[in-house]
């Protein structure tokens, strides 16, 4: 368990035979999404300067199962980002960074969707967080399957008039008598908002279970005094900038677009060899997906390099050395959740393309939950050489203060 404070800087290994600086192995092995470990565990305080009584602000969010975490990529290194980015997943082709969940982006902002363990006081335990120590939190907010996830809004039929007139039984029946409704936004292909929970004080879908948190007066006065701020004012004081937008300025320079030879080789392999790649597709990227069926808008899809990575997991080796070290983390649950913690994070392939490319058989080094690891990688397996416990090498500081965040 990793509170997720800053990490004083420290001296690091370098895999690649070059100096780097701690940040890059704090990055090294974090999970690339929470899916992939489930025993990536993290606290995080709500801060006081936040709100004067914390476990206020977070009262009620224990009925739920899972919280949206929104946070910052702070260590992304540099401030740039590029259109086009090569995700691990797609071993080297390259895709634009909106279709991604890559950390350099204009926003740096992250979206992890984590497992709410525990809430103590004014901390939140979660697990299956793929955020590195000390990422600045800039939000929580409830995981409610209704409205986040749509396979669990409407399923299509294909009976689509008589879908449509039980949703409209449905709209009519809830939304009356309520006035604090949302402003749903309309759906492509659907005439009807989003049925469920108009009302914030009278929530009647399954899993819409909410614990009064709404009724916001009914915290103390600095509480409510400090969420009233407007979003200007708020973020000043958390000391933001407020960053680019990403829909405003269209006319500005595209200082991180391709070069004029990486875009003029692209539509040189366009006219060549792959002639039938559509205009605006890279030939190495997967066949864009079929048109969607109106009756099927309701249903996520993915295309096929997210859903099918082209990249094959890799089996995961531990040497004697690292089977004592993992006995020395302790008997029995601990040393199977951290087997299982490292496997994990390892048949996954954590390197990038670069790593993979360039360091093929260099060492290794990422922390993932309470252990510190150390492995390299061949061809098709990974190997585990030594494990320490994260607390002797991850020196913490007190509070960390950075601006900008709810907590670390
Ligand atoms: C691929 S991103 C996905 C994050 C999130 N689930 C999302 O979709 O926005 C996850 C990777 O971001 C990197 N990362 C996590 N926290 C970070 C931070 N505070 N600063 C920079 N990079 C970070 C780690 O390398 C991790 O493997």
């Amino acid at each position: 368990m990793r509170d997720l404070k800053e990490s004083r800087p420290r001296p690091a290994a370098t895999p690649c035979g070059c100096v780097k600086p701690a940040l890059e192995t704090a990055k090294n092995g974090t999970p690339r999404q929470p899916s992939i470990c489930s025993h990536s565990r993290a606290c995080l305080r709500i801060r006081k300067s936040i709100f004067n009584n914390p476990e206020h602000s977070l009262m009620g969010l224990e009925q739920f199962s899972h919280v949206w975490i929104l946070f910052v990529f702070h260590k992304n290194g540099h401030l740039s980002c590029k259109a086009k980015v090569q995700p691990p997943r797609l071993n080297g082709a390259k895709t634009g960074v909106f279709s991604t969940r890559s950390p350099h982006r204009p926003n740096a902002i992250g979206l992890t969707l984590a497992k709410l363990e525990r809430v103590e006081g004014g901390a939140v335990y979660l697990s299956g967080i793929d955020m590195i120590h000390g990422t600045p939190v800039l939000d929580i907010k409830p995981y409610i399957a209704d409205y986040d996830s749509p396979q669990n809004v409407i399923e299509s039929s294909g009976d689509f008039t008589l879908q449509n007139n039980q949703d409209k039984l449905k709209t009519g029946s809830q939304s009356e008598g309520n006035t604090n409704s949302y402003d749903w936004q309309q759906l492509p292909g659907h005439k009807e908002s989003q049925p469920c929970c108009r009302s914030e004080e009278t929530p009647k879908c399954p899993g819409a279970r909410t614990s009064g948190g709404s009724k916001a007066g009914s915290d103390d006065a600095a509480n409510s005094q400090q969420s009233s701020a407007e979003p200007r004012e708020r973020a000043a004081e958390l000391g933001e900038e407020s960053g680019p937008s990403v829909a405003q300025d269209q006319s500005g320079p595209q200082s991180q677009e391709e070069s004029p030879s990486e875009e003029h080789e692209e539509s040189r392999l366009k006219r060549g060899a792959g002639a039938a790649v559509p205009e605006g597709r890279s030939p190495e990227m997967p066949p864009r997906a079929p048109p969607r069926a109106a009756g099927a808008a309701q249903r996520a899809v993915v295309p096929a390099w997210v859903s099918e990575a082209p990249v094959a997991s890799l089996e995961v080796r531990f040497t004697p050395h690292a089977e004592m070290d993992l006995e020395h983390l302790g008997s029995g649950e601990p040393a199977e959740e951290a087997r299982h913690a490292i496997e994990a994070v390892l048949s996954a392939d954590p390197r990038s393309v670069y790593r993979r490319k360039l360091c093929q058989d260099r060492l290794f080094y990422f922390t993932v939950d309470t252990a510190h690891v150390t492995c390299w990688f061949g061809d098709g397996f990974a190997e585990v050489l030594r494990i320490k416990p994260a607390s002797e090498p991850v020196l913490m500081s007190k509070a960390a203060e950075s601006p900008g965040s709810l907590g670390s």
